[in-house]
């Protein structure tokens, strides 16, 4: 029997908690998760409930869920199933880091996802998908090129039903036709603790402006540049003595494990967005 993961969101009021767990009793539901949480400014309410023992389909749940509660309680919900496995892609310009992490965590299971394959702006990482027996697309992407490529882009992800794209330092700037197709499921790496220092040489910038930290942000991808709603962040201290290149040594281990902690929250179903913010449950 299927495991069931709700996220919802709507506005907060009485018996929500109650009725949605009634519901899910009524149908021979366990519930092994639930977390909530109450925005006191928006008084919007947030749940997350993993629930067992349910004898109906996905669909055949999905619409007595919608028709129940999500139309009375006018809810944003989304509910996931285990299944079936998620399907991830990978984008990846020339630093090779967050790749090798990534592909590394999934080889040993850490990571519950397909990677059906890597796309890239340029042929430099062949050989590292290569190692992992997985396809590799090398579509170049140009100012006169950028329609052309990401149409390819978008049919490659079409015909593999992706579900989550991961720019792990892909450096070119998505278009809205694909953050429209793909919204809050495209989360990008930032080498920065943003908001300082967005754009493509924030470790230039940073040491410039002699900061004494340095950071990550993996956020979900906006069309505004490196300003989407942030997942996961994580800093270390830099001082006088470090170079450019410390800086950039340091950072990247800082990128890998805030990419992959935001990879594993947004596929465990743990990240809800709202007013370009985020809600993690534990
Ligand atoms: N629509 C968005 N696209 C991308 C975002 C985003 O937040 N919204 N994040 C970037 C990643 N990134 C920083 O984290 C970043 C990448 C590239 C650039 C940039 O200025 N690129 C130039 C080309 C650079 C080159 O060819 O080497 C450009 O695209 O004109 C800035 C920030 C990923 N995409």
């Amino acid at each position: 029997m299927s495991r069931f993961t709700f996220l919802i969101l709507c506005p907060d009021q009485v018996g929500i908690i109650a009725k949605t767990t009634a519901f899910l009793h009524q149908r021979k539901g366990n519930i092994v998760y639930l977390d909530q949480y109450v925005d006191p400014e928006a008084q919007m309410f947030f749940m997350r409930l993993e629930c067992d023992g349910i004898g109906l389909s996905s669909d055949q749940l999905r619409s007595e869920f919608n028709e129940a509660l999500a139309i009375p309680f006018q809810m944003q919900w989304r509910m996931d199933s285990d299944e079936n496995l998620p399907k991830m892609a990978l984008f990846v310009s020339k630093y090779d880091h967050c790749l090798y992490d990534i592909l590394g965590r999934h080889a040993a299971g850490e990571l519950q996802v397909e990677i059906p394959f890597i796309i890239s702006n340029h042929p430099d990482l062949a050989p590292v998908a290569e190692q992992f027996g997985i396809p590799y697309h090398h579509i170049p992407v140009t100012k006169d090129t950028k329609p052309e490529a990401e149409a390819a882009q978008l049919a490659l992800l079409e015909a593999h039903k992706i579900d989550l794209i991961v720019l792990a330092r892909y450096m070119q700037i998505v278009s809205p036709k694909l953050i429209d197709r793909y919204p809050n499921r495209i989360i990008n790496i930032h080498h920065s603790f943003l908001p300082a220092f967005p754009g493509a040489k924030p470790y230039h910038s940073a040491y410039a402006r002699g900061v004494k930290i340095i950071g990550a942000t993996s956020h979900y991808v906006t069309e505004d540049l490196d300003a989407g709603p942030i997942i996961e962040q994580d800093t270390t201290q830099v001082s006088h003595i470090h170079s450019v290149t410390d800086f950039i040594r340091k950072g990247r281990d800082l990128e890998k494990i805030v990419l992959s902690r935001a990879i594993r929250q947004h596929l465990e179903g743990k990240t809800m967005v709202y007013d370009n913010k985020t809600v993690i449950f534990h």
